[in-house]
């Protein structure tokens, strides 16, 4: 599992060890000259060609700036080219010091004729972005628009320093105008805003250096990111005496005369993660559909012109250890309101179990649930939820996310590139990053509610059956796409589901 911290635990944790006089602004160079050489080594020849094996700095007023020309002072020492443009009218000192003993330049950017950027980045391997870290704000000053263009339009490689510049590294929220790096290496701990949306996507792959700091860091992390191991340890594999009653029954009331469908990706999605028993409460239409697909779901018939939610009786369906409301469901839908009375605290006799779709749609300031409800909206389906229980719709996702958990008292799941997860009795943020653009189609959303409804049946608590939905989701739509190469349909999501969980919890490389 992924720790993240906010920038001030971060500093928290630094100043003991500041105080003591430990080097870590040398330790933290030491590592990234280590890295970028490395990196180097390992460039691809067609891009050293023509540029020498060069390493331009990007070097701003604070210890960030301070760590990349340190790291410069000591790759110029390893033989390697390095120079710095100084972004600001101020440089660390003794960084820049170091530097220029080490025989490197430093090229003030506001002294840069036009064209001269453009001669500097022809000559340059890899460009390391230490204009701004931990104290970082998300904005691009005007002066410094034009660098990032050129850097940006120039193609060179960038390995972030510590995080991203113009990166919050508490919140994630970035400039737009902030350089993508191919890699981030980052010191200490890593910080929440890496893993969350807006520095996520600009932050390549994480590379934490360690300086000493974990006895220190004692502040609870603000964000999670589960991994591999993490399903390994949690998902529920059956054991010998395992029955179809004690691995948990997932029970739908999905799809419906307009989007039938949704039932059939729903049970694909629940039955493949390996449901005791599946059961569908959808009309009979809806139920050929399903069984055609799927001939082993169990199905609970409704009247089609059913319109009272009194009508559909939950209870007498038999054995359900979750229930998944609303995948393909109108708001106004009986069995929106009667999954919805099912799973709320106190008067519902359910615990557990996914509210979608349609059933978001339903819920109103009246219903509140425990954490192992799980809401799993999209942007839109938040905002418009955001709305109806006076929440800001216009919060960015680490915080919406969490706003609607304690409106609710569920746990939600905010679907995205970024997957994130705030737990219905607080504590800390996941930000699930498993997923492949190419599952940005219509039907994978119903596919995510099957798999966690099934998980949720196994017993599962509720942050954790979402976090590991999103990384079997996930992956499973890496494989039906090859890596993103291909694009899918929302069955082949369900289709890939057991492959991914076998190959997770047989502990393969993705
Ligand atoms: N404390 C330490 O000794 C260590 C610090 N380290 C480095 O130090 C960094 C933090 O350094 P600083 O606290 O000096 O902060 P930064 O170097 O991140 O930022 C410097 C200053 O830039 C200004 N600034 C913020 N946003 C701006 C914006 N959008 N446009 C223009 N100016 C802006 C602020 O006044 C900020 O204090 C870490 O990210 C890490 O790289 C590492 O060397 C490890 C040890
Ligand atoms: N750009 C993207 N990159 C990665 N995953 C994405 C992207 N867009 C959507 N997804 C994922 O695809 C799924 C789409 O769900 P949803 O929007 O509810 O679709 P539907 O309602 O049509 O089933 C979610 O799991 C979401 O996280
Ligand atoms: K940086």
């Amino acid at each position: 599992m992924n720790r993240a911290y906010s920038a001030q635990a971060v500093r928290d944790a630094e100043a003991p060890l500041l105080a003591a006089g430990e080097p870590l602004m040398l330790r933290a160079a030491r590592a990234l000259a280590e890295h970028v050489a490395e990196h180097l080594r390992s460039a691809a020849s067609e891009e050293l060609r023509g540029r020498g094996g060069r390493v331009l700095v990007l070097a701003g007023a604070g210890a960030n700036g301070g760590d990349g020309l340190h790291a410069a002072a000591l790759l110029r020492r390893d033989g390697i080219a390095a120079d710095a443009i100084a972004t600001a009218d101020r440089l660390h000192e003794e960084g820049a010091a170091a530097l220029r003993a080490a025989g490197g330049t430093i090229l003030p950017l506001a002294d840069t004729a036009p064209g001269m950027l453009e001669e500097q980045l022809a000559t340059t391997t890899v460009v390391l972005d230490a204009m701004l870290g931990l104290g970082g704000r998300p904005e691009v000053p005007a002066a410094l628009a034009p660098l990032l263009a050129v850097v940006r339009s120039s193609g060179v490689p960038v390995i972030a320093v510590d995080l991203p510049s113009f990166v919050d590294a508490t919140t994630g929220q970035a400039a737009a105008e902030a350089l993508l790096a191919r890699e981030t290496v980052t010191f200490g701990a890593l910080k929440a805003g890496l893993l969350l949306p807006g520095g996520a996507e600009r932050s390549g792959s994480i590379h934490l250096v360690d300086l000493g700091l974990s006895p220190h860091l004692t502040a609870a992390p603000t964000v999670l990111r589960l991994e591999d191991a993490d399903v390994r340890a949690l998902f529920p594999h059956p054991d010998r005496d395992a029955s179809k009653y004690t691995r948990g029954v997932v029970a739908l009331a999905a799809g419906s005369e307009q989007f039938p469908g949704a039932a059939v990706l729903t049970a694909s999605g629940a039955a493949r993660t390996g449901a005791g028993m599946v059961r569908c409460l959808a009309p009979e239409r809806v139920l050929d559909l399903v069984l055609r697909e799927r001939p082993e779901i169990v199905t609970h018939p409704i009247a089609e012109t059913v319109v009272d939610p009194g009508a559909v009786d939950l209870a007498a369906v038999g054995r359900t250890d979750a229930l998944v409301v609303g995948p393909g469901l109108a708001a106004d839908d009986p069995r929106a309101t009667a999954g919805l009375d099912g799973l709320r605290e106190g008067t519902g006799t359910l615990r557990r179990g996914v509210i979608d779709a349609g059933a978001l749609s339903a819920l109103t300031t009246a219903h509140r649930f425990g954490p192992d409800v799980v809401l799993t909206p999209h942007r839109g389906e938040a905002e418009r939820l955001a709305t109806r229980l006076e929440v800001d719709p216009e919060l960015p996702g680490a915080q919406l996310a969490p706003a609607l958990a304690r409106a609710t008292g569920a746990t939600v799941l905010l679907k995205g590139a970024i997957t994130l997860i705030a737990p219905g009795d607080g504590g800390p943020l996941r930000a699930q990053d498993d997923a492949t653009a190419q599952l940005a189609t219509a039907g994978t959303g119903d596919v995510l509610a099957g798999v966690l409804g099934t998980l949720l049946a196994a017993g599962l608590p509720g942050p954790d059956a979402a976090a590991l939905a999103a990384i079997l989701h996930g992956r499973a739509g890496r494989l039906a796409s090859r890596d993103g190469r291909q694009p899918l349909v929302a069955l082949d999501v369900a289709a890939h589901l057991p492959e991914a969980i076998g190959t997770i919890l047989a502990g393969a490389q993705p």
